[in-house]
């Protein structure tokens, strides 16, 4: 059984579709990404795989069972965290909601917090806090849900870009000792490959998926691996296929002036 199914998913807003036929699949602990231009609908299938809406035709699966809230854990691209909570009572939040008391929440949230390079500021305000800590400090939130799949909006899209690779390695690291199901959507293409086992290529207006790269490059990849044939080859063969719906889009757009 796969952890997501998404099978032939319409989705409008009026009489504009933004959604036409997706289809795509995610293993237990794979981790696949989306990348597709902006606006593409990324975010409205995050939100039907995170049960926050529903398709108008078509099915989404999370765990074999229709998507609902409380099945996937979405991060979202902004961090959201509260600035007058501590690191800790930031992370057990996500717990909390779902009805754990705060006393068990901050306890899990605490033996967590080493894992993501946050021991010693458990009682910290965000603010004190690095780019790069802030985004580890909302997965730790977000993983402490406890749910079947992450969904990573853009993750590190903030951060600057030698951050960003610290940041996209040390998930490597976490994911690879974890393996939790992550869905990912990203605007760049090189964490795409460095992340993934699988990528998927949006094809905008109305967007469907139309392109599938596996990535079968050993683990753990680190940064000599970005310079390596085989990735080079795997940016390029999506660079190709993402500035060819590009293309198409453009053209869709002239020709409908
Ligand atoms: N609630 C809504 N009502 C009307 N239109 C919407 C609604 N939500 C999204 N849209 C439209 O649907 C399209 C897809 O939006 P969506 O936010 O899913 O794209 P995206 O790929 O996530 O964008 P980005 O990469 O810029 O974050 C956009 O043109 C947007 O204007």
């Amino acid at each position: 059984m796969s952890a997501v199914t998404v099978t032939a998913v319409d989705r409008s807003y009026g009489d504009r579709a933004v959604l036409d036929g997706v289809d795509f699949s995610v293993e237990l602990g794979e981790f696949v990404s989306l990348i597709g231009p902006s606006g593409c609908g990324k975010s409205t299938l995050f939100s039907l795989v995170a049960g926050l809406e529903r398709p108008d035709s078509g099915e989404v699966l999370v765990g074999g069972a229709p998507a609902a809230p409380g099945r996937a854990a979405l991060m979202p691209q902004k961090d959201l965290l509260f600035p007058w909570r501590s690191v800790l009572d930031n992370c057990a939040l996500g717990l909390q909601v779902q009805g754990v008391s705060r006393r068990e929440a901050r306890a899990r949230a605490r033996e967590l917090l080493p894992t993501f390079g946050l021991a010693g500021f458990e009682d910290a305000a965000p603010g004190r806090l690095s780019g790069g800590m802030r985004q580890r400090a909302a997965l730790a939130r977000t993983v402490l849900q406890g749910r079947d799949v992450l969904l990573l909006d853009e993750p590190f899209g903030a951060l600057d870009a030698l951050t960003r690779t610290e940041m996209q390695l040390w998930l490597q690291k976490v994911w690879q000792e974890h393996r939790w199901t992550v869905l990912m959507v990203t605007h760049d293409v090189r964490e795409a490959v460095l992340l993934s086992d699988r990528v998927l290529v949006l094809d905008p207006r109305p967007t469907r998926v139309h392109h599938e790269v596996r990535v079968t490059l050993p683990r753990p990849r680190t940064a000599e691996t970005l310079a390596t044939s085989g990735f080079v080859a795997l940016e390029q063969e999506l660079l190709e296929h993402l500035h060819g719906s590009r293309r198409a889009d453009d053209q869709r757009r002239m020709l409908s002036r």
